[in-house]
């Protein structure tokens, strides 16, 4: 079953995917969340977050059905993410983008209210502690996401060479091969995070994930913004609006490391 609303099945959103999962309305740490930066705390003891990727990991790029997906080989620590809040390493297993049906609105976490046009998620998973992602995503150290939002504005050289794949997966449920891609290629400069325990923004929104929502966005053009929406959805749909709302904090504390 798809999970997105596109539409077709009215019952399939956001806001019905608490009948399947519970966790969703009843849940003390769901995401995304509006990061209300008056409110956050400035951590001091928070280490700097070292992100290495090694572009000899990336495997393929997929068409899920609701995002656009590229693949690492997860199976050495080639590919990681060390420091933040974390202690450990954690391995890069994919990463992924939410986007919106126009540039007003797409990212999941906002910013004092604010959308972007669209979010990447880069998703890790505790290889110190567990075997795989799967056996992490049930742990409620098991993994680490990092959020950069993009914002509408020159034309990114990096994400073209993705954009530039997208044809080779039009369609849902395909898959194409994708090397040598580097996804520090994807980041900004400065690698300024908020922090805090959330979980995943789709279904199975399992509490398991250490959100690092980069402070400084990187950019993308309107043009760009399109060729995500000549993607298709389930169903044939376009695909865009893949992005849940906000939820309650329910008492949590965002810590910024700046
Ligand atoms: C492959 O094996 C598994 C096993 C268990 C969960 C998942 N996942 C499903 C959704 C999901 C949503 C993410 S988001 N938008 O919060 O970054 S990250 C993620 S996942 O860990 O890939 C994959
Ligand atoms: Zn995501």
């Amino acid at each position: 079953t798809s999970y997105w609303g596109q539409g077709v099945i009215p019952l399939t959103g956001p806001s019905s995917w608490h009948q399947s999962f519970p966790v969703a309305k009843d849940g003390s740490r769901q995401s995304p969340v509006d990061i209300r930066n008056e409110e956050t705390e400035r951590d001091p003891t928070l280490q700097p977050l070292v992100l290495k990727y090694d572009p000899r990991s990336s495997k393929t790029i997929a068409n899920n059905g609701h995002s656009i997906q590229v693949d690492f080989d997860d199976t050495t620590d080639q590919s990681v993410l060390k420091g933040g809040p974390v202690t450990g390493s954690y391995r890069l297993r994919q990463f992924h983008f939410h986007w919106g049906s126009c540039d007003g609105r797409g990212s999941e976490h906002l910013v004092d209210g604010a959308s972007f046009a669209a979010e990447l998620h880069l998703v890790h998973w505790n290889s110190e502690k567990y075997a795989d992602v799967a056996n992490a995503a049930i742990e409620p150290d098991g993994l680490a996401v990092v959020g950069v939002f993009l914002k509408i504005g020159a034309a990114n050289p990096a994400l073209q060479k993705l954009l530039d794949a997208f044809d080779s997966v039009q369609k849902e449920n395909t898959k194409a091969d994708f090397k040598n891609f580097d996804p520090s290629t994807l980041l900004p400069p400065c690698l300024d995070f908020w922090t805090y325990l959330g979980s995943l923004t789709t279904p199975p929104l399992l509490e398991s994930v250490i959100w690092h929502v980069l402070k400084e966005p990187i950019t993308v053009s309107s043009g760009q913004m399109e060729q995500f929406r000549s993607l298709k959805f389930t169903a044939n749909k376009p695909m865009q609006d893949n992005f849940r709302p906000p939820q309650p904090l329910k008492g949590r504390k965002v810590r910024r490391n700046f």
